[in-house]
């Protein structure tokens, strides 16, 4: 491969002169289709299916245990597939050409330890196959395009948790994939390395790059995704664009959080269940229209009930709601 040959994600191939929108109809760079997949005899992913479109974050959640690391082992090819199909850029997952478009930043930090950072990275470049003078360009690359190159010198264990997870980010870069997958990317990060990382992985699907992110970190989803993908119980409760997906459950509803000076009596905290508000401890949590007069007369009712509020806030419903809203449901 020459130097001109090297992106950073690996391009699509172009358009044939007279096709028609190639780009458009290039196949996905994850699609699954009715997977049933588990361990031995164990199932745990039934009729699943998913599709992770080029230039998106998609957030993949779910309670624990629900199968979301036995579904990133899938995709990589790493799990023996019983019904439904899994394709990378349309080619089947467990071949080593859909392998060699995936990049994944394991939860585990994937690196020599005592190497720095630039080493790290220059032995993923062997392990992808590129000759040594390509292997520096890439590392190079890699290094601008994470920020990694002012530490590039420091050696792993000697890092931050935030500087960590980003080389461990710039190994899975290495290969140009065009799948991304970011596995609690954000665990043991400080809030603004945090804020850098969520720059940077908008940054990488702006490029163009796929982006599956798996994480327990609502707010970093939130401030990352464009689309949601929520698993339960070894089934996709839900998936799409999470704009669609918030005005489809939520339309015309605001969040609304009340506190109290202390908190209500049993008998008082049915009445509020009856309002649509939960309660916990001294917080009530719950849904209400986005009417002009909602908030007037919730509060009217409150004060019927001897209940005045401490504080009120009023939310945008967002994934964490969209996520409680389908887990307590049981969808
Ligand atoms: N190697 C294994 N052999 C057999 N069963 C397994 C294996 N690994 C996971 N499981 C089971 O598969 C199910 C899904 O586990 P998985 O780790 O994929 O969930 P998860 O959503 O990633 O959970 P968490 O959020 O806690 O990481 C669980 O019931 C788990 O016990």
């Amino acid at each position: 491969m020459s130097p001109s040959h090297l992106h950073l994600v690996a391009a699509p191939a172009p358009p044939q002169a007279g096709a028609p929108t190639a780009i458009a109809s290039a196949p996905p760079p994850l699609a699954i289709e009715g997977l049933d997949a588990g361990y031995g005899r164990t199932p745990v992913l039934h009729a699943l299916s998913l599709t992770v479109p080029a230039g998106c974050v998609t957030a993949l959640v779910g309670p624990n245990g629900a199968g979301k690391s036995t579904l990133i082992r899938a995709i990589c090819g790493r799990l023996a597939v019983k019904a439904g199909a899994i394709a990378i850029c349309g080619l089947p997952a467990d071949t080593a050409e859909a392998r060699g478009k995936i990049g994944l930043a394991p939860q585990d930090i994937a690196l020599y330890r005592a190497l720095t950072i630039a080493e790290n990275l220059a032995v993923f470049a062997e392990l992808s196959g590129l000759s040594p003078s390509d292997g520096r360009l890439r590392v190079a690359q890699v290094l601008e395009r994470t920020g990694t190159a002012a530490r590039q010198d420091e050696r792993i264990d000697r890092l931050s948790g935030g500087w960590q997870r980003r080389a461990n980010l710039a190994a899975a870069l290495m290969g140009a994939p065009r799948l991304l997958l970011l596995d609690e990317p954000t665990a043991g990060v400080d809030a603004s390395a945090r804020e850098a990382l969520a720059v940077l992985v908008r940054a990488l699907a702006h490029d163009g790059l796929a982006v599956l992110l798996v994480t327990h970190d609502f707010e970093f989803a939130e401030q990352v995704a464009d689309r949601a993908a929520i698993l339960m119980g070894g089934h996709m409760a839900l998936e799409g664009p999470l704009a669609d997906l918030l005005g489809q459950r939520f339309a015309h509803r605001r969040a609304v959080e009340i506190t109290f000076a202390a908190p209500p009596p049993a008998l008082r905290a049915e009445l509020l269940a009856s309002l649509g508000l939960a309660t916990e401890g001294a917080t009530a949590r719950g849904l209400i229209s986005d009417s002009p007069r909602a908030v007037s007369t919730l509060l009217a009712r409150l004060d019927t009930l001897g209940l005045p509020p401490r504080t009120l806030t009023l939310k945008t419903p967002g994934l964490p709601a969209l996520y409680d809203a389908v887990t307590s449901a049981g969808v």
